[in-house]
């Protein structure tokens, strides 16, 4: 039973070795194609492309599925000979990632180059609004469609030196733009923002913003301050939008979120004392903020928008779908209190 054990552990760690050395190969390799400007243009040439208009991402509809295509160098070359400055437009592509192959993948926005319509109809698909095109796309397509988003659009607002009002050059990779007059480096902004999902032990808090669809509640949610730590946030954006004091906090995950500009949501869970729960509710931010029980959740869980919506004009409760970290949030305090019970 030990031999077997063993062998069982031996292979175990083997694969687990051979796994993590790819991982480890493909970050250096991913550092240093940000590092070596000549070995960025050079993987330019035989690099996969991901196209934006606009900042939509490009898909095409295979049956029932919206599939993320990625185009080769070649292909990128017979769209852009429809414009007068094919090379200066592949210089403008962003690093977004690699296969465990070294295949580099960037991202490109051709707004700039050519109309929507030509390219539509050329690659028969259809560039579409990043909102719906991160809950079509296949799951492991959506986190990237986000990141490589956030970072063309930073590209796109950081034309110009803040100091100098000069034009800014962005590397080959697009990790950062440099302005020559003042010799200042910027690099891509993060916007650090705490989600909460507050409980007083059997009941948690969500809260909706009049923005939100009818019937979404979501978790609160709010920018860190300059100087902030997360659990100063999390204890300041409970108490200005509730007004309610968290005993204690625990971190639970975090998620890039690409609206409005590329935030990194930390994801945390908050217990408030149960004798101090009664909501004070910020009206200038929030139109509603409640407490669920477990029960209510549950059903929530099961709602999609339109199954919501009732005879009489009013929509009950849904939360947001499985690619938000707020719903990750709800499910883990769903299986806390069920293992509770
Ligand atoms: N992925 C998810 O599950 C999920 C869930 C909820 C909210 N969110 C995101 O969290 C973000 C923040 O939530 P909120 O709106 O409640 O924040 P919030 O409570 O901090 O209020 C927003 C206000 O903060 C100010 N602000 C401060 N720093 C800002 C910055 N860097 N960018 C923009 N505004 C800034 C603005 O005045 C803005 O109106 C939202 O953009 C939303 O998209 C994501
Ligand atoms: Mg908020």
């Amino acid at each position: 039973m030990a031999a077997v054990y063993q062998a069982l552990h031996r292979r175990a760690s083997s694969l687990l070795c051979r796994l993590h050395s790819t991982y480890v190969r493909k970050m250096r390799y991913l550092n240093k194609l940000k590092e070596d400007d000549s070995l960025c243009r050079q993987a330019q040439t035989s690099g996969t492309f991901y196209l934006f208009h606009n900042l939509s991402p490009f898909l095409q509809k295979a049956g029932r599925k919206y599939l993320v295509p990625q185009l080769s160098a070649a292909e990128m070359r017979r769209i852009l000979e429809k414009s007068p400055e094919a090379e200066q437009w592949m210089e403008e592509s962003v690093l977004v990632g690699c296969s465990d192959e070294h295949i580099p993948h960037f991202a490109l926005d051709l707004a700039g180059a050519l109309e929507k319509s030509v390219i539509e109809s050329e690659l028969q698909g259809s560039f579409t609004d990043l909102q719906k095109a991160l809950f079509v796309v296949d799951g492991k397509d959506s986190p990237l469609l986000a990141s490589a988003q956030s970072l063309l659009r930073w590209h796109d607002s950081h034309q110009y030196c803040s100091k100098t009002g000069q034009p800014t050059q962005k590397n080959p990779a697009g990790s950062k733009r440099v302005c020559q007059a003042s010799g200042i480096t910027y690099y891509p902004q993060v916007s650090p923002v705490v989600i909460t999902l507050v409980s007083d032990g059997s009941r948690c808090l969500l809260a909706r913003q009049p923005s939100f669809p009818p019937g979404m509640f979501t978790a609160l949610s709010g920018f860190c301050d300059v100087g902030e730590t997360v659990e100063e946030a999390v204890r300041r954006e409970v108490a200005e939008e509730v007004g309610l004091e968290v005993e204690s906090l625990l971190y639970s995950a975090s998620q890039h979120w690409p609206f409005p500009s590329g935030s990194l949501m930390l994801g945390c869970h908050a217990l408030v004392g149960a004798q101090q729960a009664e909501i004070s509710m910020d009206s200038l931010e929030l139109e509603e903020a409640r407490w669920f029980g477990l029960e209510e959740i549950v059903e929530g869980l099961k709602r999609e928008p339109r199954s919501s919506k009732q005879d009489d004009g009013s929509s009950l409760p849904w939360f947001p779908p499985k690619q938000a970290i707020a719903h990750q949030l709800i499910r883990e305090w769903v299986r806390q209190q069920s293992a509770q019970a």
